[in-house]
């Protein structure tokens, strides 16, 4: 399934420019533009779990906001699964589930039960199917005893439950998870984290994880991305993560023409975005040899020398949050 539909997340070059007025003195007013992202480029494959992480104010939420049609992208292409979110928002709304860990969509005052009879209609879920899934999610995620409870007097991790169910219940494709163990005891951790691995596993559903909790990044996912300033600055594995953490610097290339990943000694191309190219290399390696003999082989045009602030990112993201299990 997985190969069939490699782009069934696609993004291009998407952009999202925020205007802020900010008082200045008495009178004035500034404008200042905040460009939330910049320029993100990235392809999920049908069925696949990836974790999207980044430090505060990086571009997670405004990416994931944009995924699911909140808000319309400044600028670039976007489709998950074939749709335009900002465009047909209410369609994409039967493929997709969303959780907020810092937020509920159930109703405060409502037994959990009577939430999703709302969202039964609301959704226009066939009868058979709601029942079928909301069997299910109640058996694995353990909700038998909190049906007739009103949210308010759930647990956290309870309450988080409950809205994983609530976003599956309409059997979406894809399903976006914003910081879905934040707060949550172990053993709670422990229960949302196995019920997601099984829904991909099973259901071949397509996760986007967002998290501060590189345990749940390392339980789960076999791919992450990186955000940084709205900019994508790693998508791989995270153990490549890790080893791109012991101190690399990135050498950044413009070249005349679109061509094949730079191959040199010495270093290693971590990044392609049509003729700029990104190559890590050993922090403690003097930067000049490896400039010469990409001059020399490749139609170079400009470049710069970055020093490591994804890993510095990353490795503050370490030290924040040894990993809890
Ligand atoms: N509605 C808005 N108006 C103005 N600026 C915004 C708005 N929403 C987000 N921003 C700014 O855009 C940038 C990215 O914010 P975003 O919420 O996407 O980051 P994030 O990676 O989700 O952060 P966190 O991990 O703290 O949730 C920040 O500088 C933020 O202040």
């Amino acid at each position: 399934m997985t190969a069939m539909e490699p782009d069934f997340i696609d993004l291009d070059g998407v952009e999202k420019v925020f205007e802020v007025r900010r008082r200045v003195g008495l009178l004035r007013r500034e404008r200042r533009r905040v460009r939330a992202v910049d320029g993100l480029t990235f392809r999920v494959a049908r069925g696949e779990m990836v974790g999207y992480i980044g430090p505060n104010g990086a571009g997670k939420s405004t990416t994931v906001k944009m995924l699911t049609g909140i808000l319309t992208p400044s600028g670039g292409r976007l489709r998950v699964a074939g749709i335009d979110p900002a465009r047909e928002r209410t369609r994409l709304a039967r493929r997709i589930g969303v959780v907020f860990g810092q937020r509920t969509t159930l109703w405060w005052d409502l037994p959990l039960r009577d939430s999703y009879r709302l969202m039964h209609r609301m959704y226009r879920i066939p009868d058979a199917r709601f029942r079928e899934n909301l069997d299910r999610c109640v058996e694995l995620l353990d909700l038998g005893a909190l049906l007739e409870v009103p949210v308010r007097q759930l647990s956290l991790g309870q309450r988080m439950r409950g809205d994983i169910a609530a976003a599956l219940l309409h059997d979406p494709d894809v399903l976006y998870l914003d910081e879905p163990t934040i707060g949550l005891d172990v053993v709670s951790k422990a229960k949302v984290r196995g019920f997601l691995r099984d829904l991909n596993a099973e259901q071949g559903t397509t996760v986007l994880l967002t998290t501060h909790d590189l345990t749940d990044i390392e339980q789960l996912c076999k791919r992450v991305m990186v955000i940084d300033h709205g900019r994508l600055v790693y998508d791989g594995t995270l153990s490549g993560l890790r080893e791109a953490g012991a101190a690399t610097r990135t050498l950044v290339v413009d070249l005349e023409r679109e061509v094949p990943p730079i191959e040199v000694a010495g270093a290693r191309v971590v990044r392609v975005e049509g003729t700029r190219q990104w190559l890590a290399f050993p922090a403690s390696a003097s930067a000049a040899p490896l400039v010469a003999e990409v001059a020399g082989a490749y139609p170079l045009v400009d470049l710069s020398v970055r020093e490591p602030d994804i890993e510095a990112v990353i490795a503050r993201m370490y030290a924040e949050r040894r990993p809890v299990r």
